[in-house]
């Protein structure tokens, strides 16, 4: 029988014969062993952005402000995505992530897109235990890229295209609520830098030791995904980790570094991470919203705090320092003034 998995199993093994022993890497989750708490994402219904209505529209517009400023995630209703797109999408991520795990890694799917674990990991603690496609926007429509999986384009190619818009949406709505012109972002986001990654966490028989995603923030402008309803997803909130309830008819959205650069610390980019569960495999994916990588990111308002910098440099730098020591150190790099 052929085996769609990789063998994480086998990495996790490897990883732990480095290091200390399992129980002693067990990860501090900040809450002291009690069950983790579990939260309602503030729940924004877009159609307030569509009204006849000034007030609504601003009602709207204010609420996914303050959403963005307070937990730098919030999900949304009325997004304008069409039902039957997502579930045929999520059908063919299921096809697409069950074909063998040899051919997924070996083929040219998806122009080499494929991934699996954490290359870089050097411990348990590092290693994610989830596959991913990490397919540029570029790539989407590209008929060669796809080989078998002919199905698979036409329905990409209209969910790239429904992400894109409503993600550049609501850059706009962030931008106009803090005095800019809601086209700010038109001109410096970029298909070539864009990104879709489809992801899966397969059942992981060493978990709760094991993350499905390493925490991290997203080095992006902002993030749209679209979770199914096994759950998992953790994010940062006044300092405590909190789980997030998952609602499969919402799409999740998230500030990204870029934005919070921007915004001079107004919209937060907060640290996030998947749980791996023991029993059932999820599926989830992310719509990446970023900017060319010669184009610099300046606060809109002053005092700065922080320097400008491309998005190509800031690339660079978290790659630099994932390799170099594991972990992405990203905003607190590019401080003006550093509090030490
Ligand atoms: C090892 C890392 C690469 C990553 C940042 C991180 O420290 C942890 C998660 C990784 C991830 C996953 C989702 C996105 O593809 C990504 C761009 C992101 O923001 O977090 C990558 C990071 C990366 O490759 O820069
Ligand atoms: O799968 C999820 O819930 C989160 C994915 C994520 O954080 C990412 O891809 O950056
Ligand atoms: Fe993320």
């Amino acid at each position: 029988m052929t085996n769609s998995n990789p063998p994480l199993l086998q990495h996790y093994g490897v990883l732990c014969q480095h290091g200390e022993t399992p129980a002693v890497q067990q990860r501090d989750c900040g809450n002291n062993g009690a069950a983790m708490e579990e939260c309602q994402l503030p729940l924004i219904d877009l159609e307030g952005l569509w009204s006849e209505s000034e007030e609504e529209r601003l009602a709207c517009a204010s609420a996914i402000g303050r959403a963005s400023s307070k937990w730098g995630f919030f999900q949304v209703v009325n997004h304008g995505i069409r039902p039957e797109l997502l579930s045929e999408m999520r059908r063919e991520q299921v096809k697409l992530f069950e074909t063998p795990f040899e051919r997924k890694a070996a083929c040219q799917l998806l122009d080499n897109s494929y991934r699996w674990g954490t290359p870089t990991a050097t411990c348990p603690k590092e290693l994610s235990w989830s596959e991913a496609f990490h397919i540029p926007l570029t790539k989407v429509s590209e008929e060669a890229c796809y080989g078998e999986f002919c199905s698979l384009r036409e329905v990409m190619q209209e969910f790239a295209k429904a992400m894109s818009n409503l993600a550049r949406l609501l850059a706009g709505v962030l931008a106009e609520s803090l005095g800019h012109q809601k086209g700010v972002f038109d001109e410096i986001c970029d298909e070539n830098t864009c990104f879709l990654r489809l992801n899966r966490y397969p059942p992981c028989p060493v978990s709760p030791e094991v993350f499905g995603l390493v925490p991290h923030t997203d080095s992006d402008f902002l993030t749209i995904l679209y979770q199914d309803e096994v759950g998992g997803l953790q994010l940062m909130k006044d300092s405590k980790w909190v789980a997030v309830k998952p609602n499969k008819d919402t799409l999740i959205v998230n500030i990204g570094d870029l934005f919070q650069a921007w915004s001079n610390n107004e919209y937060k980019s907060v640290e996030h991470q998947v749980m791996a569960n023991a029993i059932k495999e999820r599926y989830s994916i992310a719509y990446f919203l970023c900017p060319s990588y010669d184009a610099f990111i300046g606060s809109c308002s002053e005092p700065t705090i922080y320097r400008k910098f491309t998005f190509g440099e800031y690339r660079q730098q978290v790659q630099e320092d994932v390799k170099k020591t594991g972990h992405k150190v990203g905003l607190p790099r590019f401080l003006l003034q550093t509090t030490q």
